[in-house]
């Protein structure tokens, strides 16, 4: 397997608060990688350190065997690493084909402003076809604030697609989704993810979804990962029984697990 991303001992403290210690991930090529944790657990600092929005406070990240530290996130994007974000990061008072415009000037290198939309016929026919790929062509002339969540999620997450990324990231896909439409959801997504051939790390809360759409799972705890393995291997695991699915997760303090 070829090992795209790579985190040698990364670690981040806000003050006191360590939100992330000693993570040591690989992510290859084709994986699909879920991440669980309880909140705080560490794993949106993750996803922020990876994708060049939160420096480190030590430790490494390689991208295909080169650091990636010190790059901007669209220097991350433009390299190959795309996300997602838990709440949609979309232009709200706009509709859906100038989001997706905006978003193809954005991977334009060169002078063009990140805002003003690459608005030409070929790119316009682009993005229909994009849209369709996600089901969500009939929305193009609407504006993104009426759009329903699911609607928004499939959005954010089509337009960190269209770079074809080599490794997606996505924070909380399903969040906000109603129940009967997240497996619609991460379908759609899985779909194309596949005609892409991108990896994807997923953080997700939802343990069916992870079990149905994830072949290996990272379990985080208290900034570290507790657990990394194959999926239903890691959710039998028992420490993550006790600290990340239990019912141990209720108490206010919980005791330290050993950080194996
Ligand atoms: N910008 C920040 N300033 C201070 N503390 C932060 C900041 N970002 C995260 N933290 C702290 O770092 C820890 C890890 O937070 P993080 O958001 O990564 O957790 P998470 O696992 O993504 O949680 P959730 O499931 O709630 O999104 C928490 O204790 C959080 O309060």
């Amino acid at each position: 397997m070829t090992s795209l991303i790579e985190t040698r001992a990364l670690a981040r403290n806000f003050g006191a608060v360590t939100a992330a210690a000693d993570i040591n991930v690989t992510i290859n090529a084709g994986e699909i990688v879920g991440v669980i944790g309880s909140n705080g657990a560490g794993k949106t600092t993750f996803i922020n350190m990876v994708t060049g929005y939160l420096p480190p406070s030590s430790g490494e990240i390689l991208f295909k065997g080169k650091s990636i530290l010190g790059k901007t996130p669209r220097q991350v994007m433009r390299a190959g690493i795309c996300r997602s974000f838990q709440v949609a990061q979309l232009f709200p008072d706009l509709t859906v084909l100038d989001n997706v415009l905006i978003a193809y000037g954005m991977l334009k290198k060169g002078s063009l402003s990140l805002l003003r939309p690459l608005a030409n016929a070929r790119s316009i026919q682009q993005a229909e076809t994009l849209l369709e790929e996600y089901g969500i062509a009939e929305y193009l002339p609407e504006m993104v604030v009426t759009l329903p969540q699911g609607v928004r999620k499939l959005l954010d997450i089509a337009l960190a697609m269209i770079g074809k990324p080599e490794v997606l990231l996505l924070d909380e896909p399903t969040s906000g989704v109603a129940i009967d439409d997240k497996f619609e959801l991460m379908d759609t997504v899985m779909r194309a993810v596949r005609s892409s051939g991108s990896a994807v790390l997923f953080v997700e809360h939802d343990m069916e979804v992870i079990a149905r759409y994830s072949t290996r799972l990272l379990a985080f705890y208290d900034g570290r990962v507790l657990a990394d393995g194959p999926t239903a291997e890691v959710m039998s695991d028992e420490k993550v029984k006790e600290f990340v699915t239990g019912h141990h997760l209720e108490i206010s303090s919980p005791k330290e697990p050993a950080h194996a």
